[in-house]
């Protein structure tokens, strides 16, 4: 097979009718078998739509998409069209997060992959519509679409609202900060209690600029999803006549055979990621991008993102590192009107295929190049928060094949310190807790990385109670393992090669220099060469710590995360 030739074959349409002559009516047991889920005749020449959603009550995220896809099936139907309904899964990042569960986080984007897959090629389906609402939904869901490359479209859940208390917008994002801030005595007990039981008012997932927008948000950026729904509030009437609209929409992308592939090409890929940088998005949209481009065939590195990073200002101050939510980004114009400004700047591709059947620029025709007066969540282009891009592509001796750092809301982005070395989140926890740590101190969490923790956790529980101890400025943080969109300060995650595999970051020892300077892009430990050769020598690999089931096999396909963490 030629390397032009697609990875997987193309999947066309199944005549459920057929009639071969020799073998008589091939299809009738096929038939007989959807007849008894409500197929009749004349259902059989309609095209069948895969409904894949996420619905569970595990989470807020994912706890009204069942009622999302009541609103697209029926849809569906009447636009002349059969839709066969099937669930995925979900695990939920801020419940996982700082457990041993988190390891299952970044793999279920690899389960929900396969899932929509199997199940979508397994039918024959003629299209596919995706609901999701956690952070791996979206790229799960993607990579699958992918892979199949039949019509389709990605429906949001939506966001959560924010809570409030004493004044303030509340986010999951703040009661994780109050872990470290009533840990120092600087909140009380019952301020603490309070900010817990606000913060979370509904469903939706989580309300700043944290992953889940922010791949939502990246999806409208490609034209994977319908203008303005990467913000609209999971409970607010407009997310289900959007998600009405999808399913519409995805009727037409099939009359006129659009594809994925299509869609998502390598300008659609830098227009998310230039989006995203305007946005203040999370570190998770490197990983996840490059992951989905990679099913896409398409080639996105690392230095994409510092190419479009120093081309980007970021102009929308969003949490974490800003002050407004997901909601408040709706209220004045959304990401069409983030993309407007981008537009009018030259810095996208206006000529983009979307789900709409229209590009990029066809679909902003009506929106405003500028924010509206009298608000602040998006600022004029020209008085940017940060005049470049936020995500930092770092590389140096202890991450020869890179990193990510989030630059967004510090005073400082270099640090060189004496190394606090961790071999999990939990010791590093621990020592942040009992008060053990300095600043000046740059912490070093290994073994959590795609093949050694497995599943690459999110340390949100370690950065936000640096942040809660009033440390955001003063301790650095390096990781092979990554961070949730929550997380802001003097950090660097994605450290590859990781530990399990012999990265230079398993041969860190207390007390070493370590430099970590985002203005160089450098991440570097001052340890003579010779010396960090002898410990390379007598470096031994661990023994796996899953020896069976997904989180055994997920580490024994996982790629680097400098290329996405993919598994096939
Ligand atoms: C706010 C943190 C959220 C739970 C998360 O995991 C992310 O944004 O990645
Ligand atoms: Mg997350």
């Amino acid at each position: 097979m030629t390397d032009t030739a697609p990875k997987t074959p193309p999947q066309t349409r199944l005549n459920w009718n057929s009639h071969h002559v020799t073998q008589g009516d091939e299809r009738a047991p096929n038939r007989a078998m959807l007849r008894a889920v409500g197929f009749e005749d004349g259902d059989f020449e309609k095209p069948i739509i895969g409904v894949a959603h996420a619905q569970s009550n595990i989470t807020p995220c994912n706890n009204g998409l069942g009622e999302l896809a009541d609103h697209i099936t029926g849809a569906i139907r009447e636009g002349g069209g059969m839709p066969q309904v099937y669930g995925t899964i979900t695990v939920s990042d801020g419940i996982s997060m700082g457990t041993e569960g988190m390891k299952c986080s970044l793999v279920s984007r690899e389960v929900i992959a396969d899932s929509i897959e199997t199940v979508s090629r397994g039918q024959s389906h003629d299209g596919v519509i995706v609901v999701g609402g956690c952070d791996k939904n979206m790229p799960g869901a993607m990579i699958g679409i992918a892979r199949l490359n039949i019509p389709a479209i990605f429906v949001y859940g939506g966001t959560i609202k924010p809570g409030h208390y004493d004044g303030r917008d509340l986010t999951i994002v703040s009661v994780f900060e109050a872990v470290g801030a009533f840990g120092a005595g600087k909140i009380s007990r019952e301020d603490f209690t309070e900010i817990e039981k606000r913060a979370c008012p509904g469903n939706g997932s989580c309300g700043g600029m944290y992953t889940a927008n922010t791949m939502s948000s990246a999806f409208e950026a490609m034209g994977m999803s319908l203008p303005f729904s990467s913000t609209m509030s999971a409970v607010d009437a407009e997310k289900a006549v959007s998600s009405a609209d999808s399913a519409r929409a995805l009727l037409k992308l099939i009359e006129q055979d659009i594809r994925p592939l299509d869609i998502l090409t390598k300008k659609a890929f830098e227009n998310a990621i230039t989006v995203i940088m305007a946005v203040g998005g999370s570190t998770n949209a490197v990983l996840h991008l490059m992951a989905i481009a990679h099913a896409c065939d398409i080639d996105l590195t690392l230095a994409d993102f510092e190419r479009i990073r120093e081309a980007t200002p970021v102009f929308c101050d969003l949490k974490p590192s800003g002050q407004y939510v997901a909601t408040d980004l709706h209220e004045v114009g959304g990401i069409p009107r983030v993309m407007k400004m981008l537009l009018k700047a030259g810095l996208l591709h206006g000529d983009c295929l979307t789900v709409t059947g229209k590009t990029i620029a066809e679909n902003l025709t009506d929106e405003k190049d500028t924010p509206d007066a009298g608000q602040d969540v998006i600022r004029p282009f020209e008085q940017p928060i940060y005049a470049e891009g936020h995500l930092a592509i770092l590389r140096g001796n202890l991450a020869t094949e890179g990193s990510v750092a989030k630059i967004s809301g510090l005073k400082s982005i270099k640090i060189t310190g004496p190394a606090r070395v961790f071999d999990s989140e939990e010791e590093c926890m621990h020592a942040i807790m009992a008060d053990q740590i300095r600043a000046g101190d740059v912490l070093v969490i290994r073994y959590e990385g795609p093949k050694g923790g497995p599943g690459m956790r999110e340390m949100l529980s370690p950065t936000s109670a640096i942040i809660g101890k009033g440390l955001g400025d003063s301790v650095g943080l390096i990781t092979d393992g990554r961070f949730s969109g929550g997380t802001f300060g003097l950090v660097v995650g994605h450290v590859a090669p990781e530990a399990y595999v012999g990265g230079t970051i398993a041969l860190v020892q207390e007390g070493d220099t370590i430099e970590l300077n985002a203005e160089t892009l450098n991440l570097t430990l001052h340890v003579d060469e010779a010396e960090i050769e002898r410990r390379r020598a007598a470096w031994v690999a661990p023994e796996p710590r899953y020896k069976r089931g997904v989180l055994a096999k997920y580490a024994k396909l996982v790629s680097s995360a400098s290329v996405g963490a993919y598994t096939d």
